[in-house]
């Protein structure tokens, strides 16, 4: 899939997995070095970071610290901005965020405002698709409320072609608009013997992360 960085001018893409870990910071950081590239100017923003260590939320200071390189605009937005709720339990945000509420409004004001400073805003998701963020409002569930072009990132792992359809299951039944992208990590060499012959069957054509 060519991914034509013009179309998305104004526009934020919300970057989910079929799981943690699946690699969404490192396709991030792919997505924002392509479309800096191409000149546009390029924002990064994680609602919900867990797993914080000592007062740092890992993502997001990492990933702010790539687009202030490559945005200037970007220079006076800070690591709350980017990541309004950060928790230090490594778990679900419904779990790691105690008795904290999380605004729902708040997080799409501040989606807009980062919008303010960037061509394209990058949005980093936590865990997979159906990560609690409340007892009945999950990471899907944010997508929806985003209105966001959503890539999913699948793993190259045994156990893909499971996930992959599982989490696209998951986003037909919510009418969300997404494409899928390979990330081709783990179990690399096996990938085309073991999961590749039936992925590209089902789909006829695959994205790869590495391609971009
Ligand atoms: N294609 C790749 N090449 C090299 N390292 C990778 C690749 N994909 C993922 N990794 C590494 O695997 C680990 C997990 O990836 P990543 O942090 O992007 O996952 P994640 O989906 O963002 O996890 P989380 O749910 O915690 O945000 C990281 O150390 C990352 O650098
Ligand atoms: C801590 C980790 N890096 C992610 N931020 C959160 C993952 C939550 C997974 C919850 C689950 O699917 O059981
Ligand atoms: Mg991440």
């Amino acid at each position: 899939m060519k991914i034509n960085p013009e179309e998305y001018i104004g526009k934020s893409i919300f970057i989910t997995a079929t799981n943690t870990n699946v690699g969404k910071t490192y396709a991030c950081e792919k997505f924002l070095n392509h479309f800096a590239k191409a000149g546009l100017r390029v924002g990064y923003f994680k609602p919900i970071e867990t797993g914080v260590e000592n007062n740092t939320p890992l993502d997001g200071s990492k990933m702010l610290n790539l687009v202030k390189k490559l945005n200037p605009d970007f220079k006076n937005i800070s690591v709350n901005d980017c990541v309004p709720y950060q928790f230090l339990l490594p778990a679900s945000p419904y779990v790691a965020k105690g008795n904290t509420y999380i605004d729902i409004e708040f997080l799409k004001e501040k989606k807009e405002y980062l919008k303010n400073f960037c061509d394209v805003l990058i949005i980093e998701g936590a865990g997979g698709l159906m990560v609690p963020i409340k007892k009945d409002f999950f990471i899907i569930d944010l997508i929806k409320e985003f209105r966001t072009k959503t890539f999913l990132i699948t793993p190259s792992k045994l156990g893909s072609i499971n996930d992959t359809l599982l989490s696209i299951e998951a986003l037909k039944n919510r009418n969300i608009n997404f494409s899928f992208f390979i990330n081709l990590y783990e179990d690399v060499d096996s990938f085309e013997k073991v999961s590749k012959p039936f992925l590209i069957d089902y789909f006829e054509t695959l994205n790869f992360l590495q391609d971009l």
